[in-house]
């Protein structure tokens, strides 16, 4: 298990390190446009589960929601505080 902030760490360190065999920086590299379609993926799938597959599945795709925003951010030079900041 790991929070928000340590998942947002490990990522951008294995991008600022190019870590090699991370699906991460593929996905980084790959750039926004590859990101962007799968963050609308995960919450098109948050949505399905929470219609109809009940709160543990609603659970994973909201984690891997969140995974997708931190590519969001990190694809931008966004940090955690910078969201934090507005809400
Ligand atoms: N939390 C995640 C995480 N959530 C989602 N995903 C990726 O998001 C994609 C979505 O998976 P889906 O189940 O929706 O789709 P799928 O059908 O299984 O796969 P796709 O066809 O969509 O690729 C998958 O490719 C997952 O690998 C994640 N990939 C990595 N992490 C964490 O990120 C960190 C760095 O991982 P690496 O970059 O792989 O080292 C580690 O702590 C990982 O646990």
């Amino acid at each position: 298990m790991k929070t928000f902030d340590e998942l947002y760490l490990e990522l951008a360190e294995k991008w600022r390190e190019r870590t090699l065999g991370s699906g991460s920086v593929d996905a980084l590299d790959k750039g926004i446009h590859h990101i962007g379609k799968k963050l609308l993926e995960e919450a098109a799938e948050t949505w399905m589960a929470a219609e109809y597959e009940g709160a543990e599945r609603v659970a994973e795709e909201l984690s891997q929601l969140l995974y997708w925003s931190q590519l969001v951010m990190i694809s931008v030079g966004l940090t955690p505080h910078d969201v934090y900041s507005r809400l």
